[in-house]
C-alpha cells in the first residue's frame, strides 16, 4: 500500500492509475478507523479498481471549544487496518499541506446546513465542504463514499457536488453498528464503561420511534416527544437536538407521508454522539438500527 503526505504525491499516484485505465474510489476520513470506515472502503473496493483514503483531522470543521486537539489519532494502526481491506493508497497530509500560509478560500452550502449539526456546530459544515471540495480536487475520484451515520453531512456533500458540477458520484453507505446497536464512531473511545451503556439510549430511542411508525403513528411531534422522553430518562444523557425533517430535502414535516430523517445529537458526559434513522411509511422504514 502506498502512503503519502503531499498533494503532488497522491496526484501522481492517481494519474498513474488513470493512465492504466483504472477507476478511482475515494474514502475521506479523520482516521482512528473502525468497522464503519472499513465498510466504506470495502464498498469502494467492490465498485472501483483503485481505492484511495485520506486521513486528515480537519481543523476548520471543529469549533474553538470542540475536541480537535484530543481527537484520537493512530496512523500506524489505521494503515494496518486499511491494508487489510485492500486500500491502495493512504493520503495523510499535514495541516500546512492543506491550509498553507495565506489560505483564504472556503466553500459554503446554504439552507440544508442551517439546521441539525449546522445549528449546534456553527461553521462546521463550512469546514467540511471546504476540505472535501479540496480533497475531491486533489484526488479527482470517480466515486466518493460517505456514511449514513453522518446523515446531514452526506446530504450536504451531495448538494455541493451537484451545485458545483463536480464530476463524481457520491455514494451513501448504511450505518455500521456494534452488536448492541451503538453506531460506531471514533468518539466512542471517549466513553467509560458506564457511559458506553448509557449511550445505547440513542439507538434504542430511534428503534422505538421506528416501531411507533410501524404501528401506525404518523404525527411527527408525538414521535419526536417519544424519543425526547426516552433520552431524558437516561441520567447521563443530555440532548443537543432531536429533530425530524423530510429526507433528503430536510424540510419541516408535520405528518409523516414519505421518508423523513429522525436525527439526534446527545451528549454523554463530555462526548457528543450523533445517530439517525430514516422513518417512513411502509417501504420506507429502515431497519438499520
Ligand atoms: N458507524 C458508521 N457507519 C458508517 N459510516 C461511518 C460510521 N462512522 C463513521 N462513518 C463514516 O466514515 C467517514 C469518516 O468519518 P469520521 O472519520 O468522522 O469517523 P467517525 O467515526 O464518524 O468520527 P466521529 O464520530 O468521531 O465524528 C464519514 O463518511 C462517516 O460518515
Ligand atoms: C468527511 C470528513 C473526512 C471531512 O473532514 C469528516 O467530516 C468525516 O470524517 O466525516
Ligand atoms: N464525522 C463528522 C466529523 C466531525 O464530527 O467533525
Amino acid at each position: 500500500m502506498y502512503i503519502c503526505h503531499t498533494v503532488a504525491e497522491i496526484r501522481k499516484f492517481v494519474r498513474e492509475a488513470r493512465t492504466r485505465g483504472q477507476t478511482v474510489g475515494f474514502v475521506p476520513t479523520m482516521g482512528y478507523l473502525h468497522e464503519g470506515h472499513l465498510e466504506l472502503m470495502r464498498q469502494a473496493k467492490e465498485r472501483c479498481d483503485v481505492v484511495v483514503i485520506s486521513i486528515f483531522v480537519n481543523p476548520t470543521q471543529f469549533g474553538p471549544q470542540e475536541d480537535f486537539a484530543r481527537y484520537p489519532r493512530d496512523l500506524e494502526r489505521d494503515v494496518q487496518m486499511a491494508g487489510e481491506v485492500g486500500v491502495d493508497a493512504v493520503f495523510n497530509p499535514s495541516v500546512e499541506e492543506i491550509y498553507p500560509a495565506g489560505y483564504c478560500t472556503y466553500v459554503e452550502v446554504e439552507r440544508i446546513t442551517e439546521r441539525l449539526c449546522g445549528l449546534s456546530r456553527p461553521g462546521h459544515f463550512r469546514g467540511v465542504t471546504t476540505v472535501v471540495a479540496k480533497l475531491f480536487n486533489i484526488v479527482a475520484p470517480d466515486q466518493a463514499f460517505f456514511g449514513q451515520k453522518d446523515a446531514q453531512q452526506v446530504l450536504v456533500i451531495k448538494r455541493m457536488a451537484a451545485d458545483l458540477n463536480m464530476d463524481l458520484e457520491v455514494v451513501t453507505v448504511p450505518t455500521v453498528r456494534e452488536a448492541d446497536g451503538l453506531a460506531m464512531s471514533s468518539r466512542n473511545v471517549y466513553l467509560d464503561a458506564v457511559q458506553r451503556q448509557a449511550a445505547l439510549v440513542l439507538s434504542r430511542s430511534l428503534q422505538a420511534a421506528a416501531e411507533a411508525v410501524a404501528a401506525g403513528q404518523r404525527d411527527v411531534s408525538t414521535i419526536r416527544q417519544l424519543v425526547v422522553d426516552m433520552i431524558k430518562a437516561e441520567p447521563l444523557a443530555e440532548i443537543d437536538y432531536v429533530e425530524i425533517y423530510s429526507h433528503p430535502d430536510l424540510e419541516p414535516v408535520v405528518t409523516l407521508n414519505g421518508p423523513a430523517l429522525l436525527a439526534l445529537a446527545v451528549k454523554i458526559g463530555r462526548t457528543r454522539l450523533i445517530d439517525n434513522i430514516i422513518l417512513g411509511v411502509r417501504d420506507h422504514v429502515s431497519n438499520n438500527v
